[in-house]
C-alpha cells in the first residue's frame, strides 16, 4: 500500500491583491509504505506548500492528497501521522517534558503509560538532561529536537517532517538520521524535506526533486547514483590531445600544468581514447562518481535555475 498519494495538486497564491504566484503545478507522486523519502528543491520550489496541503493546513486549487488511501483532509487519516512544521513555535514557558506530555494527552496514549513514553522519547532525541528546563532557555538545535520528539510520542506510522535537519549541528544531524533509519527498520514511513542532499543520499530510498512548482525527478536514489557511474575521468598529458576533441565528446575539462582532466560520458569513451592516443599521451582512465548533490544541482540549473514559481 502507498502511505502518501498526491494526485495532480495545483496551488496559486495571490500576492499584493493582483500578483499571481504559481506555487504548485500539477504535482503527482506517491510514497511507498516503509520507505524513507527525500523531498528536495531550491528555495520557493513548493515543498512547504505541498506539506501544508498534505497536513490540511492549506487547500489545493485542484487535485487530492491521500494517506493510506484515505483523503488526508479527514482528521482520522491524520491520526496516523507525526508532523514537524518548518518553523514550529511552542509554548516556551513549558519544559520539553511538559510539552511532550501535553502532546501525548491529545492522542490515545493511555494515561498510565504517558510518563514512560515521554521519558523514552526524551532519551531518543537526546534531551533527557534538558527535560525540565523551560523551552525558552534552550538552543535552536534543542528546540528542533523537541519538534522531532513531539512527532514520535504517539508512535505514528507516517512521519512528515519539514526540514528536520535545519538548525542542527553535525551531531544533531546524525542523531536525526539515526532516528529516521530506526523508524524505517520498524516499518514506518518517513517523508521529509531538506536542503542537505547528502543526507538524502545516505538515508533515503526515494527522492523527489521539485523545481518551480513542478516535479523534475521522482524515483529511486540508487537509480540516480548508479547512473552517475556512466562518466569517466580521462587524464591526458598534453593540450593538443584535449584540443583535438570534437564538441560534445567531453562534458568538461580541467587543466593542471601539463595535464588535462576530461570528464567523458561512457558512450564517447572509445572515441576519446582513440583521439588521445593519436594526439597526445593517455595517463589514466577512471570511472567518475558524481554525488547526488552534483547531479541535482545540474538538473536544477538545466531547469532554468532556482527561482520559485513567481
Ligand atoms: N501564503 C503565501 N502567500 C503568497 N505566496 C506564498 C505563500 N506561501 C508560499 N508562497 C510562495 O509560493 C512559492 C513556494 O513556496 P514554498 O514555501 O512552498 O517553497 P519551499 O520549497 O518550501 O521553499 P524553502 O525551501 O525556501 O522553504 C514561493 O514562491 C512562495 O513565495
Amino acid at each position: 500500500m502507498t502511505a502518501i498519494d498526491v494526485r495532480s495538486i495545483g496551488k496559486t497564491f495571490t500576492k499584493k491583491l493582483t500578483k499571481k504566484v504559481c506555487a504548485l503545478n500539477d504535482v503527482s507522486f506517491s510514497v511507498a509504505e516503509g520507505s524513507a523519502f527525500g523531498f528536495i528543491g531550491p528555495n520557493g520550489a513548493g515543498k512547504s506548500t505541498t506539506i501544508k496541503i498534505l497536513m490540511g493546513l492549506l487547500r489545493p486549487d485542484s487535485g487530492n492528497t491521500f494517506f493510506y488511501g484515505q483523503n488526508s483532509f479527514e482528521p482520522a487519516a491524520r491520526k496516523r501521522v507525526g508532523y514537524l512544521a518548518e518553523n514550529p513555535a511552542y509554548y516556551d514557558y513549558l519544559t520539553p517534558r511538559e510539552l511532550l506530555e501535553f502532546v501525548a494527552c491529545h492522542y490515545d496514549t493511555p494515561a498510565a503509560a504517558r510518563a514512560d513514553r515521554v521519558d523514552e522519547v526524551l532519551e531518543q532525541v537526546g534531551l533527557t538532561a534538558a527535560a525540565d528546563r523551560p523551552i525558552r532557555s534552550l538552543s535552536k538545535g534543542m528546540v528542533q529536537r523537541i519538534g522531532l520528539g513531539q512527532t514520535l510520542v504517539h508512535d505514528p506510522d507516517l512521519y512528515i517532517l519539514d526540514e528536520p535537519m535545519s538548525g542542527l549541528d553535525p551531531l544533531g544531524r546524525v542523531l536525526v538520521a539515526d532516528i529516521i533509519q530506526q523508524l524505517k527498520r520498524r516499518g514506518k514511513t518517513v517523508f521529509f524535506s531538506t536542503h542537505i542532499i547528502n543526507d538524502v543520499e545516505r538515508i533515503c530510498d526515494d527522492v523527489l526533486l521539485l523545481v518551480g512548482g513542478s516535479v523534475r525527478y521522482h524515483g529511486s536514489v540508487k537509480t540516480v547514483v548508479d547512473q552517475s557511474y556512466n562518466t569517466y575521468e580521462v587524464v591526458v598529458r598534453n593540450d593538443a590531445a584535449a584540443a583535438a576533441m570534437e564538441p560534445g565528446l567531453v562534458l568538461s575539462e580541467a587543466r593542471e600544468g601539463e595535464t588535462v582532466r576530461l570528464s567523458v560520458p561512457k558512450q564517447n569513451l572509445e572515441a576519446v581514447i582513440a583521439k588521445v592516443s593519436h594526439h597526445g599521451e593517455l595517463l589514466s582512465v577512471e570511472p567518475e562518481r558524481r554525488t547526488l548533490e552534483q547531479i541535482f544541482v545540474e538538473l536544477i540549473k538545466s531547469s532554468g535555475g532556482s527561482k520559485g514559481g513567481e
